[in-house]
């Protein structure tokens, strides 16, 4: 099993406003003014429930929580009966029952014995670990939800905190040897005003959006590219798709990682790509490790060829003491915490509820995982 989430306390009165965004933000207009910030996404919204008058007696296995949490999630569907399992042996004597379950629950073993399920939560936005896992993938009656879009606030916060700390050269002067020495040299490195320069975001969902209306906040020329075709965001100057990468990584002196890691996405950035970005541009990877290739960055970063990588996700994870990444002082890494804050706490319970809610309802899901495309 997956290593647990921060448990949520939702506070009713916010989640209440979370869920008016969810509503009026969540197939917000792209263009005119800037839309709220969304929980939950209604594209692709699916069905699980096994019936559609919403009567029918159900049960749901939670992840780790609070009893209070449990009890919300409860009053959420009242024809749900949500179960934290103490144990896997619980798990599993519960899997013939269940018709959801967090994907924390998920292991093969169970989703074997869990004939009935037909709806798998993730407690991640990624969810790579569990389309690999038995089933899911193959089984089409089990719809997979994820947390697509909650981390969006915290982690593009944390983006601009790590960018910052390099092209502001905060790092250095924060650095302990340096307590206590007026030393305004600094690193020697360029310090950068980001203000008139050009940011890619590569993957402009929940989070890449997030990105996209800081970087625009920041009076910068916005790029973007994602899957699909859809209208262009009013923060964001073009937007391309995945095929447009080779054309806008050279025009970009920052560009920012924000894919699921599919098949199309493992190791986007590699030698070749790293050749295609303007030299002393930075490298921001939010997303996950092996987008990137590792052994490449290191190159270009000890090379100068690129200034300077903001890395909260690395390959491999944990990166290991000694590892060449932490000697570089033009790198600033973070162990995969970028999206940590109360709010995504809120917005993580929030969105739950309202799918335990639209469960029970027979109502269509939020956040359908598209399982053919990985994310
Ligand atoms: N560092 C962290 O703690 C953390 C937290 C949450 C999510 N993540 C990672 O971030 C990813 C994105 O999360 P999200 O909530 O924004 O998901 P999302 O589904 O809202 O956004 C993904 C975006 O990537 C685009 N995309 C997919 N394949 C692409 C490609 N080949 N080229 C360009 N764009 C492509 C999609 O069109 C979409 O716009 C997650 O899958 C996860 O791996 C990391
Ligand atoms: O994908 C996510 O939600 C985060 O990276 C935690 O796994």
């Amino acid at each position: 099993m997956s290593q647990p989430l921060p448990v949520p306390k939702p506070d009713p009165l916010r989640a209440l406003a979370l869920l008016g965004a969810l509503i009026l933000g969540g197939c917000a207009a792209t263009s005119g003014s800037l839309p709220a910030p969304a929980v939950g996404s209604l594209e692709g919204a699916r069905v699980a429930t096994p019936t559609d008058d919403g009567t029918r007696q159900l049960l749901f296995l939670a992840g780790p929580m609070e009893p209070g949490e449990l009890a919300a999630l409860e009053a959420a569907a009242p024809n749900v009966r949500c179960v934290v399992p103490e144990s896997e042996e619980e798990a599993l004597r519960l899997a013939p029952e269940a018709h959801g379950a967090d994907g924390r629950i998920c292991s093969p073993e169970f989703l074997t014995a869990a004939e009935q399920l037909v709806w798998v939560q993730s407690p991640s936005a990624g969810v790579a670990w569990l389309l690999e896992r038995h089933g899911i993938r193959e089984r089409g009656e089990i719809v997979l939800t994820n947390m697509q879009g909650i981390h969006g606030p915290a982690i593009a916060e944390h983006v601009f905190g790590m960018l910052l700390t390099l092209t502001r050269d905060i790092g250095y002067h924060q650095h302990p040897d340096r307590r206590g020495a007026w030393e305004r040299e600094g690193s020697g490195r360029e310090v950068v005003a980001l203000s008139g320069r050009t940011m890619l975001v590569v993957g402009l969902g929940g989070i890449g959006s997030e990105v996209a209306r800081r970087a625009h906040g920041f009076d910068m020329t916005v790029l973007a590219t994602r899957r699909s075709r859809k209208e262009r965001p009013a923060f964001v100057d073009r937007v391309g798709t995945a095929e447009d990468l080779e054309v806008m990584l050279p025009l970009a002196d920052v560009v920012v990682l924000c894919v699921p890691l599919t098949e199309e996405t493992e190791g986007m950035i590699d030698a070749r790509t790293l050749g295609l970005m303007k030299p002393g541009a930075y490298l921001v990877n939010i997303a996950r490790g092996a987008v990137v290739d590792t052994d490449a960055l290191v190159g270009a970063l000890e090379s100068g060829r690129l200034a300077g990588a903001c890395l909260d996700v690395t390959d491999p994870e944990p990166l290991p003491p000694g590892h060449v990444l932490w000697s570089l002082d033009n790198v600033v890494i973070t162990p995969h915490v970028a999206s940590r804050a109360t709010l995504t706490n809120e917005r993580r319970a929030t969105l739950l509820e309202e799918n335990l809610r639209r469960f029970g309802a027979g109502e269509p899901l939020l956040n359908v995982v598209d399982k053919a495309a990985g994310y």
